[in-house]
């Protein structure tokens, strides 16, 4: 669901420690970030950027930052230090309201109310033009179902309800967390059809995810693990660097090395393919 958020960061920062891309290119620029919950470091100075237009996957066990990270560049957690910069302004800016699309764990559409009426609603909270409504449905493939209560539709239609309101307003940045937890195959691959579809008409997608097999449609991985980043990298460079063919070994070997933040490389996995 779209989060309309009032930052409790002030964050500002610059480029210039983020571990890749550059201020110009960058989306979302985190730096030296730390979040402190429950009384512990959930992220631990993190520094990254994530590159605009490219598709990023967010992978790293449970409990390893992810969620943590995705509240703060959406602007809904409280960080103990450091600065976030989404678009060029610091997180949770009332600006960043339209241009940031963001769709939690759990599904917070209403079930007492059809497609359209959720979509209706929040479209009128967001601000966005009436004729976003057809859009968004057209878009995630609602259609059919447009008219039933969300109550009555399978999970898969349910995430689908979520996106589509995420995509109201046509935000340039989604943030999308787990997406795809607990559907079967056949729907997790036409999901990420639609993610790869809006990364090419140019929207920036941080997508979390514990299953490994879905890092390879990403242009780049962010690896988390206990707060810290392990790596940044296009999934061959993770490959070519760990001397694997397989994400999840190559994840295992970083554990292993106990060596975080390898040097990132600088091009996008699409940009070396062109
Ligand atoms: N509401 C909370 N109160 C206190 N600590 C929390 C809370 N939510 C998360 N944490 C802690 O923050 C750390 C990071 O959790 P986070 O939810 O960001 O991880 P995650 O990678 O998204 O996990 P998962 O994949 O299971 O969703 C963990 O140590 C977790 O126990």
């Amino acid at each position: 669901m779209i989060q309309h958020m009032m930052n409790n960061s002030d964050a500002a920062g610059s480029a210039s420690g983020a571990s890749s891309g550059s201020a110009s290119s960058a989306a979302v620029i985190v730096q030296d970030l730390t979040v402190v919950r429950g009384g512990v470091p959930a992220l631990d100075r993190l520094s990254l950027a994530v590159p605009r237009g490219h598709l990023i996957g967010l992978l790293g066990p449970s409990g390893s930052g992810k969620t943590t990270l995705m509240r703060a560049i959406v602007g809904v957690q409280v960080v103990k230090s450091g600065t976030i910069e989404v678009l060029g302004l610091p997180a949770g800016s009332r600006a960043l309201r339209t241009r940031m699309g963001y769709v939690t764990q759990q599904a917070s559409v209403y079930d007492d109310l059809s497609v359209r009426q959720n979509l209706a609603y929040f479209r009128r909270i967001i601000g966005a033009p009436a004729s976003d409504i057809d859009r968004v449905i057209e878009r995630t493939d609602l259609g059919s179902v447009a008219g039933r209560l969300v109550g009555s539709l399978s999970g898969g239609q349910r995430s689908r309800v979520s996106l589509a309101a995420a995509l109201l307003g046509d935000p340039e940045v989604l943030v999308l967390d787990e997406p795809t937890v607990g559907l079967d195959p056949v729907l997790r691959v036409e999901l990420w059809a639609l993610f790869r579809s809006l990364a090419d008409d140019g929207a920036t997608l941080l997508i979390s995810s514990h299953v490994m097999d879905e890092a390879k449609r990403c242009d780049r991985l962010l690896l988390l693990r206990d707060g810290a980043l392990l790596a940044d990298d296009t999934v061959q460079g993770l490959l070519q660097v760990t001397g694997t063919d397989d994400v999840e070994q190559a994840f295992l070997r970083l554990i292993e090395r106990g060596k975080p933040d390898l040097r990132p490389s600088t091009e996008t996995e699409s940009e070396a393919e062109r």
